[in-house]
């Protein structure tokens, strides 16, 4: 037997190719070093090459699987990723009131506004931003928009440094403790660069841009990997730092896969051996 390990909790949806959403944030989880848990919200029909449709999961039981596992192993640290529907919205926020945790809680929530694949599929029903807005953003410790979430959640088009830090004041209206605007789709920058906010601290978290179109999964991966830090005990500053090195070896490492977009990696941090390094061809 062995101590017990920090937990963190994922609530989103499942992608059936295995690099985003739920087992995107279980891998990352299992790699940084802290015990994942589930609940699941929907199951998407997905590979490299898109979407092709989603069902989502009723509301109570997504609230069942949360208040499951706060009630008997405990949460150290949750996040939201897929949610679908406003009417999942709504009971996970109050499912987190009910379970202790969010910005003024014990517990900190880390909420990635998942709004649509990287191939531009939607994942939420378009009534559902409101509820985004106005229920879950004031209960997050941490928002992660990327630039699209950005421009539907505000109408801001970030293109610089000065129009990101505007956005994330916007953001920050709507009332989460602090605003990462990730800026991997700014692809015209040589560098990656997320701007990290709470109003009073401004900080530029910049890093180099690799030059791969597989980067599926990315903004899942950075989002469970900050959550596992702080699930381990760090501010938001210090996960934020974790996480985006840890992002971008992922990104560095990530691989092709099927037709389209293969997804980002984090073998390297099992070991050197880990995986074959060739895969037979299908
Ligand atoms: N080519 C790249 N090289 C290095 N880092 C990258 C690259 N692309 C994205 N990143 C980093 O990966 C993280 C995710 O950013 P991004 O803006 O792509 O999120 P996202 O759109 O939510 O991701 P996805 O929808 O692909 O899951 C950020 O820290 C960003 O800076
Ligand atoms: C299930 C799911 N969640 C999130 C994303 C965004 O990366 C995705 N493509 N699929």
């Amino acid at each position: 037997m062995t101590a017990t390990p920090r937990t963190a909790l994922t609530v989103a949806g499942s992608d059936s190719g295995g690099g985003a959403g739920i087992q995107a944030d279980l891998r990352t989880f299992f790699a940084c070093g802290v015990h994942g848990m589930t609940a699941l919200t929907a199951v998407t029909v997905q590979n490299s090459v898109g979407v092709h449709g989603f069902t989502e999961i009723p509301p109570d039981v997504v609230a069942a699987q949360i208040e499951a596992v706060a009630g008997d192993m405990g949460v150290n640290a949750a996040k939201t990723g897929m949610l679908a529907t406003a009417e999942i919205i709504s009971t996970v926020s109050s499912t987190m009131d009910k379970v202790g945790i969010g910005r003024g809680q014990s517990v900190p929530l880390v909420v990635d506004p998942v709004a649509a694949s990287m191939h531009g599929d939607p994942l939420l029903r378009d009534e559902a931003l409101e509820a985004i807005r106005t229920e879950l953003f004031p209960r997050a410790t941490l928002v992660t928009p990327n630039l699209d979430e950005v421009r539907l959640l505000t109408g801001i088009d970030v293109t610089d440094a000065a129009s990101a830090r505007r956005a994330a004041e916007a953001l920050l209206a709507f009332g989460p403790q602090w605003v990462l605007v990730k800026g991997g789709h700014l692809s015209d920058s040589p560098r990656c660069v997320d701007l990290l906010s709470d109003g009073t601290h401004v900080v530029e978290f910049e890093g180099p841009r690799y030059d791969t179109p597989h980067t599926h999964g990315g903004g899942d991966t950075l989002a469970s990997a900050i959550t596992a830090h702080l699930a381990k005990g760090l501010g938001v500053l210090d996960a934020v730092a974790a996480g985006k090195k840890f992002i971008e070896r992922c990104v560095f490492e990530s691989y092709p896969l099927g037709a389209g977009v293969g997804p980002v990696s984090p073998f390297w941090r099992l070991g050197p051996d880990l995986p074959s390094p060739v895969r037979p061809e299908l």
